[in-house]
């Protein structure tokens, strides 16, 4: 079945265009190459850009009080997170645009697990691929718990949706059902989704390894958001992995009818799809920067620009309010869009 055939179960009408779908990627919020480490200050600094984005406020004035919602104890915080008089006397309103999806990747989380027991290549009859199944799951999902906790501290009304939960399953690693009415409902009511790249069946392999770039493509293909970001912890794509020192950035991509794409900026380097050479770490089971170019290419297809910039700096923080154009010399990062 073509991906774009996933079965959807009936789903509320969307209330108004989501105006972005994020992915949190997990090489930036996690230290991908240290066992279920978060990056803390990556991941605390991507929430506070998103609130900021989020922010009605046209940003000269005082930002707004940060009304907290991760009321639990934290781990080796003496404190409890009581709600005080102070909360309750800010709660007129959010101040916020929660228009967003979030989705995340698993970085140092789940990577690890599903490598080690083959659960990205199927087979559910082999208890080391079942058992990987639950650990991976187990992995993945306290990341989600702990960045839907970081986003709640900075006041972002988000609440975590794993696709597994949800129903979600491929055929072949295509997406094959995908419930997205609960999406749709928590944006109706004012939350923010966050979903992660997760663990889920699959027709034909019994499971497989459903990457959080191919979630943000399908959620683009049904809720046409005005633009899409990709943070992660490179500026962008390059012609080589940004590890050689002579590697150049892709500053601007151009996606034909055909979705073969050709790179526009910088002019001279006449580079295409076949052009481009990319690593992948050894333990990474969704493929890395090329699944992410590949997904990224379908949604510039459909008219909806994607950025792919690098978390907690200047350029992550205008793409995520999408303040980008083709024009914007001194932004840095790879913009992605139709030629049409
Ligand atoms: N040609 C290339 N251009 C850009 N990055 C590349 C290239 N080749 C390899 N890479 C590597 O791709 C990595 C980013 O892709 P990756 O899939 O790991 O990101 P992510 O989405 O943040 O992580 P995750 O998949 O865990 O969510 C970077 O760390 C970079 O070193
Ligand atoms: C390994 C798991 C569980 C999900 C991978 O998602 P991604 O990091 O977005 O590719």
């Amino acid at each position: 079945m073509a991906e774009e055939e996933a079965q959807e179960q009936p789903s509320p009408a969307a209330p108004r265009p989501v105006r972005c779908i994020v992915k949190l990627g997990g090489a930036a919020i996690t230290n991908k190459g240290e066992l279920e480490s978060i990056n803390e200050e990556s991941l605390r600094s991507a929430c506070a850009q998103l609130r900021q984005a989020m922010s009605e406020s046209d940003g000269d004035g005082a930002p707004g009080k940060v009304l907290g919602m991760d009321w639990s104890k934290r781990h080796g915080d003496p404190a409890d997170p009581a709600v005080d008089a102070e909360w309750i006397a800010g709660i007129a309103g959010l101040g916020l645009d929660t228009n967003f999806i979030v989705v995340h990747g698993a970085g140092s989380f789940g990577h690890f697990q599903a490598s080690r027991s083959g659960v990205h290549k199927g087979g559910l009859h082999s208890t080391l691929v079942k058992a990987g199944f639950v650990a991976t799951r187990i992995s993945v999902t306290s990341l989600n718990q702990e960045i839907v906790r970081a986003l709640a501290r900075e006041g972002i009304p988000s609440v975590g949706m794993s696709p597994f939960a949800c129903g979600w399953s491929t055929k072949q690693r295509k997406v094959a059902s995908a419930n997205s009415s609960q999406i749709i409902e928590s944006l109706h009511a004012g939350f923010v989704p966050v979903l992660h790249g997760d663990a889920v069946l699959d027709e034909l392999l019994d499971c497989t390894i459903l990457s959080g770039d191919v979630i943000i493509r399908h959620l683009a293909q049904l809720l046409s958001p005005k633009y899409v970001v990709f943070l992660t912890d490179v500026h962008g794509v390059y012609d080589r992995p940004p590890t050689d020192p002579n590697a150049v950035l892709l500053k601007e991509i151009e996606v034909d009818d055909n979705g073969s794409w050709s790179v526009v900026k910088p002019a001279l380097l006449q580079c295409n799809n076949k052009g481009v050479e990319i690593s992948v770490a050894a333990h990474d089971t969704t493929g890395g920067m090329e699944t992410k170019i590949l997904e990224a290419a379908v949604i510039a297809k459909l008219g909806i620009d994607v950025y792919i910039t690098k978390a907690g700096t200047e350029h992550s923080l205008r793409a995520l309010k999408g303040d980008v154009s083709t024009d914007s010399e001194d932004w840095l990062g790879t913009i992605i869009r139709s030629s049409k």
